[in-house]
């Protein structure tokens, strides 16, 4: 089958335009339903991906092009034609020729006099992006960078900025609990170990498929290790991950309580339950139990006073992982926030009740918006009397260099 990977680019874009798709999504259903090749594959995600998370700046150029309306259909040939020779790098003829080809007879004409004129004052255009203003260069939305500005302070906003641009890395953790594991992975061509984190391994593209299918390794960020690690599951207790689907972070539980005592994993997406179910049998976790269950409604009397430990990885705005989530930037408000913040305060308030006396809580979120964490925690201890914040963290990827997140320890004090 003859494939014009631009083409299928822009088609996916002027999809991803009404809203409800994510960009991956895009990319794996176009390499599926087109069966091209993995180099294929890879220049189409570096287009989609490439062009939505730099579609602000993109846009200006267009803007600065041509004056008027320009319909959605040659918005999108003209983001991937400009992606190409403006972003990407790549040789003029290709870049141009396979654009203009790409597109419907009708719109050919003005696509090529764009792109030809990009390439003529290409010099004058790169200059003049270090005069723009950080959330037009760094293609982010006004509010979102006026709001980190307020919460972060303008230098570790630009930093933020800068971070979410560059393409994300493939990171993963050996599992402790297949012991051959070190043994077998180690570092390759395409493989080293990620520095200053323990036990994860850095690769350039998929690391092999064995590794993933033998369950020597689970694909997750070093951040999702810490709220982990502030719970400190211990063997032989009765821990409740709530919202655990795909099960990244229930992995890392059962391997600290050493496959021993009780994890049940609960989730209130019934179309994850698989996956999480497949990623812990893969893992070798015998203690789990999974089971759905939605923390917007009251615990069964069951589970009160019941868990010696509770993880809560509420649902967010991913505010901490804007560099991996290229379309969340798009997608989110203000008021999106607000309603995240308030679905967290009601899951928290649901799940407090399962602790048993002494017992404790971990909330966390891949955010760093302020109404998501502190804030919310704050007002929650103020509201509950017997419940005490022992630790707070948060992790920001400009300073610490992984993904975002934040978690914070309570515990319950009444007897
Ligand atoms: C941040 S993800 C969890 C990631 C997971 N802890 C891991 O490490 O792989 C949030 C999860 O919360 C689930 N969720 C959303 N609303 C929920 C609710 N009301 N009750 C239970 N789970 C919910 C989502 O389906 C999603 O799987």
């Amino acid at each position: 089958m003859i494939t014009n990977i631009r083409r299928m680019a822009a088609e996916a874009l002027e999809e991803w335009e009404d809203g409800y798709m994510y960009a991956e999504t895009l990319v794996d259903n176009s390499a599926r339903a087109y069966e091209i090749s993995r180099e294929d594959r890879n220049l189409l995600n570096a287009l989609i991906i490439g062009v939505v998370r730099n579609q602000r700046l993109l846009d200006h150029w267009i803007g600065q092009l041509r004056d008027g309306e320009i319909d959605i259909q040659v918005r999108c040939h003209l983001r991937v034609g400009l992606f190409q020779l403006l972003i990407m790098g790549l040789p003029d003829h290709a870049a141009v020729n396979e654009t203009v080809n790409s597109a419907r007879k009708g719109i050919r004409g003005l696509i090529n006099a764009l792109l030809r004129r990009t390439i003529r004052e290409r010099d004058e255009m790169l200059a003049a992006v270090e005069t723009l203003a950080p959330a037009i260069r760094y293609s982010h939305p006004d509010w979102l960078v006026d709001r980190w500005n307020a919460q972060h302070g303008e230098e570790n906003t630009l930093k933020l900025l800068q971070w979410n641009q560059e393409p994300s890395l493939t990171t993963f953790r050996l599992n402790s609990l297949k012991p051959e594991s070190a043994d077998i992975v180690g570092p390759t061509e395409r493989v080293k170990e990620l520095e200053g984190h323990d036990g994860f391994f850095v690769s350039n593209g998929l690391p092999p498929k064995d590794w993933i299918d033998d369950g020597l390794i689970y694909i997750q960020d070093p951040a999702t290790t810490r709220s982990v690690t502030l719970l400190d599951p211990k063997a032989d207790e009765l821990v409740l991950d709530a919202c655990a689907a795909p099960g990244g972070k229930a992995t890392q539980i059962a391997a600290l309580m050493e496959n021993r005592g009780t994890l049940l994993c609960t989730d209130s997406n019934a179309k994850r339950l698989p996956r999480l179910h497949r990623n812990l049998t893969r893992l070798g976790i015998d203690i789990a139990e999974t089971e759905e269950f939605d923390w917007t409604q009251p615990a069964p009397a069951k589970w009160h006073n019941h868990f010696d430990a509770i993880l809560l990885d509420v649902p967010c705005s991913n505010t901490g992982v804007l560099r991996k989530r290229v379309d969340a930037r798009w997608r989110m408000t203000p008021e999106s926030i607000t309603e995240v913040s308030a679905l967290q305060k009601l899951i928290l308030s649901n799940a407090i009740a399962c602790l048993k006396p002494g017992g404790r809580i971990v909330y966390s979120t891949c955010s760093i918006d302020k109404e998501e964490n502190s804030e919310l925690i704050a007002a929650f201890v103020a509201e509950h009397p017997n419940i005490k914040l022992e630790k707070e963290e948060v992790i920001h990827p400009a300073i610490d260099n992984i993904d975002g997140a934040y978690a914070a320890l309570l515990v319950n004090t009444a007897s």
